[in-house]
């Protein structure tokens, strides 16, 4: 076994920060503060971060085959210039829930762009229910909904093969599983792959390594989690110094390090001085297995 080692890169005390997207070209990591209305970018070279703010909570951020980026802007899938600053909407959804806003999303090996929604927190995980609903934003711009009644839609990733979706609904403590059709990018025969156990509490982002397992953030849980997708079993946890572990990636040196976002939103101050580094970003090495780069919106 590797010895896995953990650092806190950037402190940069995010509210929520979130969607953690290795950048090759820019030897960049990015993410958002979702809370915090910034898109942000923390550079390996350099080690320090930008930051663009926007006029609503930004919940993802993906790359563009075109260069720059797409985000997911309060109910608007948006284009981000990052040297221009500038922010254009794409389209809307959810037009009729001017309380909901977009959550967590990711590009698919096809190049489309997936996000779900939810209703505002009132504080981290107390919500309207079943107000959201999970979308495809497709490279002609148009948007379909694949499904309503979620809760807090969640992290998502493909199978190495493209042919299973794996899709968290937070509130349902589940990582579930969808049959694939990259043809065409729909999702059927949704069944659950693991249940959470108490201590790993809520969960949150994902992603998937190069052997096929998902890497799930525990919000409240401290921690990541490796899961076979085959057996449903819980292979590794890596333990990070703050509890709000939001989501992961990989990244870095031919995705060999695993970069993991944080929240400091609903925390005390007694708990904030217990956790300092709340809201940061961290990176882990030593895991001694490798990421999928990600895939970029085709439109
Ligand atoms: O990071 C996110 O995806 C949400 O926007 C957060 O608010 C938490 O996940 C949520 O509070 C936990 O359930
Ligand atoms: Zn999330």
């Amino acid at each position: 076994m590797s010895s896995v080692k953990i650092e806190c890169v950037a402190s940069e005390g995010y509210r929520i920060g979130e969607s953690p997207v290795w950048d090759e070209k820019e030897s960049a990591l990015l993410c958002v503060d979702i809370t915090g209305r910034k898109v942000c970018r923390w550079s390996s070279v350099t080690k320090q971060v930008q930051a663009i703010s926007v006029d609503a909570p930004v919940s993802s951020v993906a790359l563009r085959k075109s260069g720059d980026y797409v985000i997911t802007l309060g109910t608007r899938f948006a284009a981000l210039k990052w040297k221009e600053q500038l922010v254009t909407t794409i389209t809307h959804v959810d037009e009729d829930k001017p309380n909901n806003r977009f959550n967590d999303g990711k590009v698919d090996p096809a190049g489309r762009y997936f996000a779900g929604t939810m209703a505002e927190e009132i504080r981290p995980a107390v919500l309207e229910r079943h107000q959201g609903s999970l979308y495809t934003l497709f490279s002609d711009l148009s948007v379909v909904k694949h499904f309503d009644q979620v809760d807090i839609s969640n992290g998502l990733d493909w199978s190495l093969d493209h042919k299973t979706f794996f899709y968290i609904d937070s509130l349902s403590y589940s990582v579930d599983a969808f049959d694939y059709d990259l043809q065409t990018g729909k999702i059927g025969n949704r069944r659950s792959m693991y249940k959470l156990e108490k201590e790993e509490s809520i969960p949150d982002g994902m992603c998937i390594d190069t052997e096929g397992k998902l890497w799930v953030a525990c919000y409240n849980g401290g921690r990541v989690i490796r899961l076979d997708p085959e057996t449903g079993k819980r292979l590794q946890t890596v333990k990070l110094p703050v509890d709000k572990t939001t989501s992961c990636c990989f990244g870095g040196k031919d995705y060999s390090e695993m970069y993991v976002t944080s929240a400091s939103d609903g925390m005390d101050k007694e708990w904030l001085s217990r956790q300092p580094q709340a809201g940061g970003i961290f990176k882990i090495t030593g895991l001694g297995v490798k990421g999928v780069p990600p895939y970029p919106f085709a439109g």
